[in-house]
């Protein structure tokens, strides 16, 4: 096997870069000191992976070079700079490292609400650069009692509470994502109510950057707010809109912003530098070396695995989360998937529709049924270009409707899954289950109740229900020296029936030829998986 290429696109902690140097089977390139637009010139064609950080967007511009690419690993939580849906298109998994830096944010975050509440920096600054020793300019005011609103209760957000119960805040956390009791365990306020939130001295938020989320604090909340109230941002520049934090915190009306991040960065000209009522770090919420130790590893070891194929640990854009998948639920998976590939190569014409059924539990994951069925029908056609992250996309560029139901189980089985595909060429419909946990079986193939082990080499010979075909099918086969490993027969009650024979060996044109020569034959296919 040829070597796979990993490109490091920003810094990461030695150690990650030391796990990547010595798998012997990963050619690894560090590309961190590398200007962006060589970076994207010479180094992104070459990627199989590329491990990134916030200062490496995954735009047009990165897309458009990442021919090779099959996975991004951004080496941290927010993938507000990784365009998701450009990179399923492509085929392309984006991983995070969603945990590993959560606790340098919290610190930092607490970082920036002390340091605002006594001016440290500032106090600091006329200390030593100045050479002013005045006690009197410097008072500054406590944390406790003071009423703290924070927007995210996730990793962060809730941290930060847990810490600020220990300064005796009184604190109030919004996320309409949680279910409140993560908040209230903590003895920690929860409201649905925004308003709670600017009503409070002092507010943080910890949401991810998205079209809900930017521009949560505007300039109508901030007029709403305490006078003198303080806000600190250690998530997304953006989250608080920026001009509207600049006019508050020139009008006073914002005491002090704690601030880490920027709409735009590097953020070295930002008017919001040129205030004295704010605290600024470039970014650093995760530059703790334990978050970057650990994210480093991380980060390398998923980039291996999926270098390799092996797994895509914390993928985004996957139709499933392998660690949440319940075991009864994979065969299904891969059955299903064996079912669209089927379909597509017995009808072989144009698809239009896809239609994916469940019954029993396994309907719980219908959208990844839906998923894993398509890939199975495109396989036919697209080969290796498809994948469960780009397969919906394409299906949508080529008009092929897809759609998913849910059905009553009725059929004596605990589970059924099937697909209708509907083809320029006509429509089947193929549906099968799963025995003893393992054991994948069409059951239904149009109006055919079977038995068929879904492996191998498959020939589909539909026929009128006639005396002497059998014969005549064995006949042929034997004739073209291909050996029958399995027989299996369905009838429907229009007097015909389908025959689902397996054979050992390569089905040539002329033996189809043969059997669609036979008076009785209605139709004949072959496939194989
Ligand atoms: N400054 C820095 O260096 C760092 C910044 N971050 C930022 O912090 C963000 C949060 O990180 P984590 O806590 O690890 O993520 P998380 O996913 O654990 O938590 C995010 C929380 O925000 C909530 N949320 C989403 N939309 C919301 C909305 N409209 N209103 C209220 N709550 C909403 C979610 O329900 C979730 O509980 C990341 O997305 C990232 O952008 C993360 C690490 C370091
Ligand atoms: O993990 C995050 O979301 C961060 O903001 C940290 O970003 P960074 O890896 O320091 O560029």
């Amino acid at each position: 096997m040829s070597k796979k290429t990993i490109v490091v696109c920003d810094h990461i902690h030695q150690d990650g870069l030391d796990i990547l140097a010595n798998d012997s089977e990963i050619e690894f390139i560090n590309a961190a000191d590398e200007p962006k637009d060589k970076l994207l010139a010479e180094f992104i064609p070459l990627a199989d992976v590329a491990i990134t950080r916030s200062s490496t967007d995954v735009d047009d511009a990165f897309l458009a070079q990442a021919k090779k690419v099959t996975a991004v690993v951004r080496a941290g939580v927010g993938v507000d700079n990784v365009d998701i849906p450009g990179s399923s298109k492509q085929g392309i998994v984006v991983m995070n490292v969603p945990t590993a830096n959560t606790i340098a944010a919290v610190e930092l975050t607490m970082t920036h609400m002390l340091s605002c509440v006594r001016t440290f920096p500032y106090a600091h600054n006329n200390l030593k650069l100045d050479r002013v020793w005045r006690r009197q300019d410097w008072y500054g005011t406590e944390l406790k009692d003071k009423k703290l609103g924070i927007i995210g209760f996730g990793n962060i957000g809730s941290r930060v509470g847990k810490r600020a119960k220990a300064f005796e805040m009184d604190i109030v956390a919004y996320d309409p994502y949680i279910d409140p009791s993560k908040a209230t365990d903590l003895d920690i306020g929860y409201t649905k109510n925004f308003e709670d939130i600017l009503a409070c001295d002092i507010i943080t938020i910890h949401t991810p950057k998205n079209s809900e989320t930017i521009g949560m604090i505007g300039k109508d909340e901030i007029a709403k707010m305490k006078d003198g109230v303080i806000l600190i941002n250690c998530a997304r520049g953006g989250l608080y809109d920026e001009d509207a934090l600049l006019e508050g915190l020139t009008s006073g009306k914002i005491a002090m912003a704690g601030i880490d991040v920027f709409n735009k960065e590097p953020a070295t000209d930002h008017p919001l530098l040129d205030l004295d009522n704010v605290t600024v770090t470039p970014h650093l919420g995760a530059n703790t070396k334990e978050s970057q130790k650990n994210i480093a590893i991380q980060a390398a070891e998923n980039a291996i695995a999926a270098a390799k194929g092996i797994a895509y640990p914390n993928a985004l854009n996957l139709p499933i989360k392998e660690n949440e998948l319940p075991d009864f639920v994979r065969p299904y998976l891969e059955l299903i998937q064996k079912i669209g590939h089927l379909s597509a190569q017995i009808t072989k014409s144009a698809v239009k529709s896809i239609k994916v059924s469940a019954a029993g539990p396994v309907a719980e994951h219908l959208e990844s049924m839906g998923t894993f069925a398509t890939v199975g029908v495109l396989t036919e056609s697209l080969g290796d270009q498809i994948n469960y992250v780009n397969a919906e996309f394409v299906a949508d560029e080529r008009d092929i409707e897809i759609t998913k139901e849910v059905k009553p189980n009725n059929s004596g089985f605990t589970n059924k899954v099937g697909v209708k595909l509907t083809t320029a060429a006509g429509t089947i419909s193929i549906a099968g289950t799963v025995f003893d946990d393992t054991e994948q079986r069409i059951i239904e193939i149009d109006d055919y109740i079977l038995d068929v082990d879904p492996k191998g080499t498959m020939i589909f010979f539909r026929n009128t229900d006639t005396p002497g075909v059998i014969g005549d099918v064995g006949r042929i086969m034997a004739e073209n020296g291909l050996n029958i490993s399995d027989f299996r027969l369905g009838r429907d009650s229009k007097k015909q029936a389908l025959a689902v024979v397996r054979v050992d060996g390569q089905v040539k044109k002329e033996l189809l030829e043969q059997l669609a020569s036979l008076e009785a034959c209605i139709s004949v296919a072959h496939a194989t998986l």
